[in-house]
């Protein structure tokens, strides 16, 4: 396989209540042609800044990243993302919402619609295009957000974090309906995540990054064929094998994230964005589907991120 998207010597530096705070540096990886990567890293260590600079939401301050060798320069079709929130139009039924890029990109009224029963019919929801937002569950919703992006057929799908939000049983399903997906449109896909499980799961490789500064620090091959014919891979000794390795790599960096909070809790440098769940512990309580327990046991799969 071929590269598909090559980060090189990428930093980025913000500037922030007058100081400068480097959120990345030196990130140099390649993501394949038709892979399936998975990022983990700590809260705060700079993954969503990683896929905001190859969604061209913002530019780097060193380096740069090349789509199928040409730098980014802003965003593009060729690039789809999919965030934790859904951002669906809610006025709009759900058909209307995965039509809704089509006309900007000036498709036909009866193509549009053709496309876009396709794919909400590829995500499971055929049958449910007229309904709105509010009668969909959370689920629902991101399944419309994934048909959306996909309607634009990018060849590249980022998605930050998109089934954090949901339930358990919810995000398994979800996990595996985006692995068929995969599968037969063959796109590159590059997903961030705090679940060490996710990660390891849809992952063909897990890319593991350090505390911020976020680096690169290691990249991990997960040769554990089609998940959708394996069953109940999860419990199979070499997804353990792999989901420790990963909980291993990122303890360390979880350790100095959270004496960077603690840093800047003292000094209050806030402005330095918490690390998520850390921060939020004492005010509210985490997101769901984010809990903190460092344990490898068969049930830690957010352990050590985030
Ligand atoms: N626009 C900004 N201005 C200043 N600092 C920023 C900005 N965006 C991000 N940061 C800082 O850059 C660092 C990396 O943030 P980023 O959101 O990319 O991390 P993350 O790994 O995605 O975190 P999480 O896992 O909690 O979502 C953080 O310290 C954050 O506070």
């Amino acid at each position: 396989m071929t590269a598909k998207i090559s980060f090189q010597g990428v930093g980025k530096t913000f500037s922030s209540r007058g100081r400068q705070l480097s959120a990345l540096e030196d990130i140099t990886f390649e993501v394949r042609r038709g892979e399936f990567l998975a990022l983990v890293g700590p809260s705060g260590c700079g993954k969503s800044t990683l896929l905001d600079l190859l969604a061209g939401l913002s530019a780097p301050t060193t380096g740069e990243i090349l789509v199928d060798g040409a730098p980014v320069t802003g965003p593009g079709l060729d690039r789809g993302v999919v965030f934790q929130q859904y951002a669906l139009l809610p006025w709009r039924t759900a058909q209307a919402n995965v039509e809704f890029g089509l006309e900007a990109k000036g498709v036909a009224r009866r193509e549009r619609a053709d496309r876009a029963r396709h794919f909400l019919d590829l995500v499971g929801l055929s049958g449910f295009g007229d309904r709105y937002p509010h009668e969909l569950s959370g689920g629902m919703k991101q399944r419309v957000a994934i048909a959306r992006s996909l309607a634009f057929d990018p060849d590249v799908l980022l998605m930050d974090e998109p089934f954090a939000a949901l339930d358990a049983q919810t995000r398994d399903s979800l996990q595996d309906e985006l692995l068929r997906i995969w599968e037969r449109t063959n796109k590159t896909i590059l997903f961030i995540t705090h679940g060490i499980d996710e990660a390891v799961y849809l992952g063909q490789r897990v890319a593991v990054m350090t505390s911020r500064p976020g680096r690169i620090k290691k990249i991990i091959d997960i040769p554990l064929g089609s998940r959708t014919e394996t069953e109940d891979l999860r419990s199979d000794p070499t997804f353990a094998r792999y989901r420790h390795e990963i909980w291993t790599l990122l303890r360390d960096e979880v350790v100095k994230a959270q004496a960077q909070e603690h840093a800047a809790d003292h000094w209050g440098t806030a402005g330095e964005r918490r690390p998520r769940w850390h921060g939020l512990a004492r005010s509210r309580p985490p997101r769901r589907g984010r809990r903190p327990g460092p344990a490898p046991t068969s049930d830690h799969q957010e352990a050590g991120v985030d």
